[in-house]
């Protein structure tokens, strides 16, 4: 099969609308004047949240994410008015057969075709279209390619995007999403029988297939991210069964692409249990804490939240203390959760801080393209 580059698309198009400069400010961006195409990395594991958080993420650019029109229905692509989503899943050069043959997993590089991911991704930053291949998750084999054209954010999601150092190099924000083996293992068996019939016996040994290639190809990578979201097991209740969640937003200092968000006071140590008067907390409560620590010899200040929200209304307490959130306006993050109760995570520190992360994707992308992005 071939896979061919085409043209750069005009770096304007008609939909493209500037509606307000001012002298001495930046032009503000409604929908899409493309200058720059920003590229994004999200890494995970399968079944770690990339969907969920890609959902929370393009809402805050707004307009609704679809597959390309009148193409693949099982297509992993999706575009919204500016950001395009694909799923690196497309660069399987083995399909589900290839790989049983020759014995190795998903994970495994050898079952990437990398050079492709980094010509394509390298000829979409550039403004150029691409004709990507798509694997079919349905029927577990490579279906002949959609076009792609260069959007305004591409975001490239699922298990290598930093793991090819020529791709690596090509993004301009790296998020990791880092969920441990418990909780993985809870949201997958919830997943994998609910929606897709797997027994747990099933669950079970293909986590236990996968973890070796995990533990050498796709963990490793979370040392380079810009972001990185961990879920840990609470510490409210002993032996908790995944009910509740510690999780921790790790931002690396001293980037120029963003700011990381802190809590009251910029390289403090702060422990806060904000329930009292102004947020209503039930059993276990919720515990917030920041402060500097380091990643593997990296300088990184941490934010953390343990516990879960009540009532979603009243995390606008939380954040009116939260600072550098890039939020347009007060209570931006608020809304956005609000907007989006209805996906996992969203009385917790997983929802709050992937809409933090989204947040910080506009900001990278307004740094780098040097204009506002109007709130959603
Ligand atoms: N924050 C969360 N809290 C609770 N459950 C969650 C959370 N995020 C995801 N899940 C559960 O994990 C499942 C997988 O989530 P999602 O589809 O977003 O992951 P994914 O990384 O895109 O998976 P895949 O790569 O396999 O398509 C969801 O169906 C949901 O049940
Ligand atoms: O890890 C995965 C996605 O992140 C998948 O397991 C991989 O893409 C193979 O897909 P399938 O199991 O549908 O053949």
């Amino acid at each position: 099969m071939a896979f061919t580059m085409r043209a750069p698309a005009p770096r304007a198009t008609a939909q493209s609308r500037v509606t307000a400069s001012r002298a001495g400010r930046r032009a503000l961006v409604v929908k899409a004047q493309k200058d720059k195409t920003v590229v994004i990395g999200l890494a995970a594991d399968s079944g770690c949240g990339k969907s969920t958080f890609m959902r929370r993420m393009t809402s805050i650019f707004g307009g609704v994410p679809k597959p390309p029109a009148g193409g693949n229905p099982d297509s992993n692509t999706l575009i919204s008015d500016m950001t395009t989503v694909i799923c690196l899943d497309d660069y399987h050069c083995l399909d589900r057969n290839g790989r049983k043959v020759k014995g190795v997993t998903a994970l495994a590089p050898e079952a990437q075709n990398f050079d492709l991911m980094y010509n394509q991704v390298k000829a979409l930053k550039e403004g150029k279209s691409v004709d990507k291949p798509i694997y079919n998750h349905v029927t577990g084999l490579i279906d002949a390619p959609e076009k792609i054209d260069s959007p305004n954010i591409l975001v490239i999601e699922g298990l290598h995007p930093f793991y090819d150092k020529r791709v690596s190099e090509l993004l301009d924000f790296k998020i990791y999403l880092d969920i441990s083996d418990d909780i993985k293992f809870a949201w997958k068996i919830q997943r994998d029988m609910a929606e897709r019939g797997h027994s747990l016996e099933s669950i079970k040994s293909s986590i236990e297939a996968r973890k070796p290639d995990f533990d050498a190809y796709i963990d490793p990578q979370k040392r380079d991210a810009d972001m990185i979201i961990q879920v840990l097991p609470t510490q409210l209740v002993p032996d908790d069964k995944g009910q509740y969640l510690r999780v921790r937003l790790i931002q690396k200092e001293g980037s120029k692409m963003f700011d990381p968000v802190y809590l009251f006071d910029e390289g403090s140590t702060i422990s806060w249990i904000p329930c009292g008067r102004k947020l209503t907390c039930s059993f276990p409560g919720i515990k917030m804490f920041y402060g500097p620590d380091t990643w593997y010899g990296q300088e990184v200040s941490v934010l953390e939240m343990d516990g879960q929200f009540d009532k979603l209304e009243e995390l606008i307490y939380v954040e009116s203390h939260l600072s550098n959130t890039s939020a347009k306006f007060y209570g931006e993050i608020t809304q956005q959760m609000l907007k989006n109760s209805g996906f996992p995570g969203s009385n917790n520190g997983t929802g709050l801080f992937q809409t933090i992360c989204g947040l910080k994707v506009r900001e990278v992308y307004e740094r780098i393209v040097k204009k506002d992005v109007v709130a959603a």
